[in-house]
């Protein structure tokens, strides 16, 4: 209905008076004219062309004139397109009454017989406006809403209709109606059942109302979607209004699908999404999340759960981070070990931020990403095993002896005490390349790094430069020159003869032997680590000047 249709509070409502006596219309004028517009015509055909021309809101009708009286003209001014929900009010003579009846029952709202009192009229179709206006403040705030209202007789099987405002219901997707027997017939088949339940519910008591979202025929034959709510209003009755949400139900299957759409794209990659909400004592995961850990395809893991799934070495360091994360609005990652279910530990990326914060600034809301970060690290300690250690021989390189010499020189200076370095190098090792080959020559070496640092103790280092030499650093020597020289001496030739003891390479025995030069660095003459090598390689090459097959010591 269209606003300017509408009888508001405080609009003057406008009135048109059909009578054949003017005296009568005269009387009306003057009685009601302060109030209301009035407009007066003197038969039912003048009413009809007034009516045609123009609305009002209130029609006075007398019900007998010459030419076409009140019940003619009421029927006539029923078909007028406007006039739907007009009030109409009878003004009949005392002898009329006997008409009234009919009167009522063709659709008119009141009678005032004549002759009238003024100020009886007045009020009467005062009140009368004022039921007008409220019924139409509720089709306004009905058709606004899009509601019918509807009132069903669950016991009897029977259902009205006022659909008006929403879309109109039908049985059979062509014609409308307003009476069915119950929901069933205009019911989805599939939503049928969810309407006793929902009223099984309602009448038990354990929901507030009866209030269900299912799908009804309407007359364009189609399935729409409504809320269905209403209330027990009597004995076996039950009222409320219906109301259409297609539009409600398309953007909730829409977000659905573009949910399912992330969920699917999320899992495809195999990252683990998490979402953590204030004073909730779980997340809320993605499959892949779960399925990183091993663990069942819930939605939901717990915070506790997961926190002692937690390697133990690394439980310090996150609980450390924690409140540093929580406060500060930056994306973070934290790197960790987490046992899965199956017991294997794997090392994890858990990627985050806050997105929400409560009025107090503390965090809400976070979310984030898991990683199976296990291969990268897998990687990267090969990485770093490959730039410290020999990949032949598995002995720390040249790289890591520097760093290990770093090491002892400190140390002597703290204990006072002195360290020995021993450089090796194999005699004639060229002759078993070239003889029985390459494969055999690394054979070789990696006996002479075993043998080597079986021969040493724990604390000390063998390391491979390359080729066919070694250096073994003893650390920790006496603090007297001598003795420290005397023990490392001792290492010497016990070297000596492990290592000239024969080697079987497979079917070959080989006989080999070294050359070893010997130094001694010490605590506080703050030579560098490039010249103590020095000194012992000068010492090796006196060895192999010497013979071969011996230990030759550097001078101090
Ligand atoms: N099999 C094998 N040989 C290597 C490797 N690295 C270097 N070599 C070889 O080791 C030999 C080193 O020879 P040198 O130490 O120079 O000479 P040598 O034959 O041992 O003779 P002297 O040291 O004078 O006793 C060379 O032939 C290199 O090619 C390796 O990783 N594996």
């Amino acid at each position: 209905m269209p606003l300017d249709g509408l009888l508001l509070e405080g609009q003057r409502a406008s009135l048109l008076a059909v009578d054949d006596t003017p005296a009568i219309l005269d009387l009306l004028t003057i009685s009601l004219g302060g109030d209301y517009d009035v407009v007066t015509v003197e038969s039912g055909q003048a009413a009809i062309s007034a009516f045609s021309a123009r609305r009002f809101d209130l029609v006075l009708l007398d019900l007998m004139m010459p030419d076409m009286d009140g019940f003619e003209t009421l029927r006539q001014l029923q078909a007028l397109p406007g006039f739907a929900g007009t009030p109409v009010v009878f003004l009949t003579a005392m002898d009329d009454l006997a008409s009234e009846c009919s009167a009522l029952e063709l659709g008119a709202d009141d009678y005032i017989t004549k002759p009238f009192k003024p100020n009886l009229v007045r009020l009467r179709i005062g009140n009368l406006l004022h039921r007008v206006r409220l019924q139409r403040m509720l089709t306004l705030a009905l058709s606004g809403a899009e509601q019918g209202l509807w009132a069903w007789l669950y016991e009897q099987g029977e259902l009205r209709v006022a659909s008006n405002w929403s879309l109109a219901l039908s049985e059979d997707g062509q014609t409308k109606g307003n009476a069915f027997a119950g929901w069933a017939p205009v019911t989805h088949p599939d939503d049928a059942p969810l309407m006793n339940t929902v009223l099984e519910d309602y009448l038990a008591g354990t929901s507030p109302a009866f209030d269900a979202d299912v799908r009804l025929r309407c007359v364009d034959g189609q399935w729409h979607w409504f809320s269905v709510r209403g209330k027990r209003t009597g004995d076996g009755v039950l009222m409320g209004a219906y109301r259409n949400i297609d539009d409600r139900k398309l953007a909730e299957l829409q977000l659905r699908q573009s949910e399912t759409r992330y969920c699917n794209v999320m899992n495809a990659t195999g990252e683990g999404i998490w979402e953590w909400s204030a004073g909730v004592p779980v997340l809320h995961t993605n499959s892949s999340f779960l399925r990183m850990l091993g663990l069942p395809l819930t939605d939901t893991v717990g915070l506790a759960q997961l926190a002692g799934l937690v390697l133990a070495e690394d439980v310090a360091e996150l609980e450390g981070k924690r409140a540093a994360l929580m406060a500060g609005d930056d994306p973070w990652a934290l790197e960790f070990r987490i046992r899965h279910q199956d017991g294997h530990a794997l090392w994890v990326a858990l990627h985050g931020q806050v997105v929400e914060r409560m009025a107090d600034g503390r965090a809400s809301r976070m979310v984030g990403a898991l990683q199976d970060i296990s291969q990268k690290k897998m990687i990267e300690e090969e990485f770093r095993r490959l730039a410290l250690f020999d990949a032949l021989t598995g002995l720390p390189n040249r790289r890591l002896l520097i760093d290990r010499m770093h090491q002892a020189i400190s140390g002597n200076r703290r204990h006072g005490s002195l360290g020995a370095l021993m450089f090796i190098d194999m005699d004639r090792f060229k002759a078993l390349n070239d003889t029985l080959g390459h494969d055999y020559g690394d054979m070789l070496l990696v006996e002479v790094g075993r043998r080597l640092q079986a021969t040493v103790r724990g604390m000390d280092t063998v390391a491979r430069l390359g080729g066919d030499e070694f250096v073994v650093i003893l650390a920790d020597l006496p603090s007297d020159r001598e003795a420290a020289s005397m023990d490392a001496r001792r290492v010497g030739e016990k070297i000596l003869g492990a290592l000239g003891e024969p080697y079987a390479l497979k079917e070959h025995r080989y006989e080999s032997t070294p050359s070893i030069g010997l130094c001694l660095f010490g605590s506080a003459d703050g030579e560098d680590v490039e010249a103590i090598l020095r000194r012992a390689d000068n010492a090796m090459y006196s060895a192999k000047r010497a013979g071969r097959n011996q230990l030759s010591v550097a001078e101090d």
